[in-house]
């Protein structure tokens, strides 16, 4: 698998501005892209990149997307005069022309282009483009929202033109609408359009209807295009990470896209004027890494809006580090959606349901009108209650504070491996096997809980070798490990054990593929979190902290199973955020390879990539394709996948209907009662 990231910038982009006075455009100002770029460069993550330099538009790359009269028109602007600059200028909304814009625009649009070549060559396996003007509001034949020429759209259509790409998923997490991606392909069934944007009740700009949720695509192209509306401002981590689980992922796995472009905007983020919402920039470290086993990582994202100058940066960077591969931050402050999140999430996933057999199970709206303008009516009564007791100053945007990203440091060692002798270490990884630095109580702790004979000296030494991986990676010394052992179940309970004892203050998230005693004395401090895949009737849930997810056929069903692993153990294991992941194969895991690396790789994203995988010593075959995983190469696309099993997700449906009492991430209606 390739690996590389991109990174497409060209200061000549920062070469034009607003040459009068307008409130709507003044927030577009080239600094945009100088913060954004100086901060990649301050931070080293330039360097590691793949420097790919800008190229124009041609017309015909414009062409796939704009009409020519459209093109002939901006063609002129580079030799008007400034009066024909704001005449030219009316005829559009919030936009600025500017006699260097035209050849901006050309650059953005080429730079998008230089990424997908790029990527579809495999001389990257991602990459960013840092540009302006943004592209995602702007028609076939109308400049829009600061945008000339649709960046994303003409990329969709060249991918697919010059490089055979049969499927497009455009995720558009800007927190505009961009209706011009939307206009472009809103009958074309082979670009999946996703958007989430600010919309209260079609109050925000551009206040279009066709923004809200019932706008599902025309013709052929029906169910492949998602809008996701946001009724209220302030949305947070939760809700964002909410969308994806419940909404992007399942679809985007089901749509099995050959390439994902991101129509990466940042007024998403804290502290944007546009935005006005409260997500914090290491959620798009998240966001990043939840798309990058799709498409075989082939993700190229490009740059929309952001204002906050600070906030911005801050977002650029999470993005572009974890395109390179690094660990996400724990994401802060998840304490679950908001009702409004979850009633825009209910009507999407019912608007959709008939499209897509992953939302097939999904609530009914309840009747759609009604429901809608409920929550409109409640809504603005929440709105004039807050107001009035604003006082007389009004509602003044206080400037948003919030904490600087952590910084996200990788060890030097990715990924440890303690294999019998025979089995040779995967490239990339080191072998472990020091356990002299372990200190004596714990190998005499390990005597007395796990040995028959006291002398059976290899078991002895393979659990002190994993007690002191343990500890590695508690340092933060290791990032992963991999581990080939006789008897799974001793060695889940040994690193358990050691990883939840007092001195290391962990949180593991144990998740277990296949029947197996597993740490079944799991505590009610919530110390540890037991998820068991298996496909024996779940014997009762015991405590809020151990859940047995049942598959009528197993996981050897790759679609159930990836309904379970996104819509239950992802938004679980986040919500429980732990600081250690324990991947436990049992021996009889049917598990098909792809879906254990899909399975490896999304959960490196929790616990800042601190993940042991423990595996049967007869399971060699699965070390190299593991391995790959901890070392943060792209797992392959799982290919079409066809409708889960009815039981299974009648089993998923309820097993989570019954736990988002406990968790909130769970949820994907606003309670019934209100
Ligand atoms: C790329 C983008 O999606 O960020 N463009 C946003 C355009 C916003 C137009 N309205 C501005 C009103 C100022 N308060
Ligand atoms: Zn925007």
């Amino acid at each position: 698998m390739k690996m590389g990231t991109a990174l497409i910038y060209d200061e000549e982009m920062t070469k034009y501005k607003l040459l009068w006075v307008d409130p709507a455009c003044k927030i577009e100002v080239p600094e945009r892209l100088t913060v954004s770029h100086e901060a990649l460069v301050q931070s080293g993550l330039a360097d590691r990149c793949v420097s790919i330099p800008v190229r124009e538009a041609t017309d015909a790359d414009i062409l796939l997307v704009h009409s020519e009269e459209y093109l002939e028109a901006v063609k002129k602007t580079p030799y008007m005069t400034l009066e024909d600059l704001k005449e030219f200028t009316l005829q559009y909304g919030d936009v600025y022309f500017h006699p260097n814009i035209y050849h901006c625009a050309k650059l953005a649009a080429g730079a998008a282009l230089q990424l997908v070549d790029s990527v579809m060559t495999g001389k990257v396996r991602n990459g960013m483009a840092l540009v302006r003007p943004p592209g995602h509001h702007s028609m076939r034949s109308a400049a829009s929202g600061f945008c000339v020429f649709n960046n994303v759209a003409i990329a969709a259509r060249y991918a697919k033109q010059k490089y055979g790409v049969k499927r497009v998923l455009i995720v558009d997490w800007d927190i505009h609408h961009g209706q011009g991606v939307q206009y472009s392909f809103e009958d074309d069934p082979s670009v999946l359009y996703f958007s989430w944007h600010r919309y209260e009740h079609q109050k925000f700009w551009p206040q279009l209807r066709e923004s809200d949720f019932d706008s599902v695509g025309k013709n052929k192209g029906v169910g492949f295009n998602i809008n996701v509306p946001w009724n209220k401002v302030g949305m947070q981590n939760s809700d964002y990470l909410s969308i994806f689980c419940h909404l992007l992922l399942p679809v985007a796995y089901e749509f099995n896209p050959d390439l994902v472009l991101v129509c990466a905007g940042f007024d998403s983020a804290i502290g944007d004027p546009e935005g006005e919402m409260c997500a914090t920039p290491d959620i798009f470290a998240h966001l990043t890494h939840l798309l990058m086993n799709l498409a075989g990582g082939k993700l190229c994202a490009v740059l929309e809006g952001g204002y906050n100058l600070t906030s911005l940066a801050q977002s650029v960077c999470q993005t572009v580090q974890t395109l390179l591969g690094d660990p996400a931050p724990p994401p802060a402050n998840l304490d679950g959606p908001c009702k409004s999140a979850l009633d825009s999430l209910h009507c999407v996933r019912s608007a959709h349901r008939q499209y897509w057999s992953c939302l097939k199970h999904a609530a009914d709206l309840p009747t759609c009108e009604i429901s809608t303008k409920r929550i409109k009516v409640a809504e603005e009564e929440e709105e004039e209650e807050k107001t009035l007791d604003k006082g007389e100053e009004g509602n003044s945007i206080e400037e948003k504070v919030w904490p600087e990203p952590p910084k996200r440091v990788t060890p030097t060692i990715r990924t440890a491996v303690v294999l019998p002798d025979g089995v040779t270490c995967p490239d990339g990884c080191k072998r472990f096997s020091s356990s002299e630095d372990l200190d004596p109580l714990i190998i005499s702790k390990l005597k007395e809980n796990f040995l028959k004979d006291a002398d059976d000296s290899d078991t002895l030494s393979s659990l002190s070798s994993l007690a002191a991986l343990v500890e590695k990676v508690e340092k933060n010394e290791i990032c992963s490990g991999l581990a080939l052992v006789r008897d799974v179940s001793m060695a889940t309970m040994c690193v358990v054990q050691h990883a939840a004892s007092a001195h290391l203050r962990n949180r593991v998230l144990v998740v277990c593929v296949g029947d197996g005693k597993v740490p079944s004395h799991v505590t009610e401090d919530g110390k540890i979190l037991v998820v068991q895949f298996s496909n024996k009737d779940s014997e009762e849930q015991k405590c809020k902290y151990y859940i047995p997810v049942c598959l009528k056929k197993g996981y050897s069903d790759v679609s159930g199973f990836m309904h379970a692993v996104l819509g239950l153990l992802l938004p679980l294991a986040y919500e429980y955020d732990p600081t250690l992941v324990l991947l436990v194969r049992m021996s009889d895991a049917g598990l098909c390879e792809i879906v254990w690396q899909q399975l490896t790789g999304l959960l490196q994203g929790l616990a800042q990539g601190h993940m042991l995988v423990l595996m049967q010593d007869g399971e060699k075959e699965c070390v190299g394709p593991t391995a790959s995983s901890l070392l943060g190469y792209p797992a392959p696309s799982l290919g079409q996948l066809p409708a889960p099993l009815p039981e299974d997700v009648a089993s998923i449906e309820s097993l989570r209907h019954r736990l988002k009492a406990d968790w909130k991430l769970l949820q994907t209606t606003a309670q019934e009662t209100g």
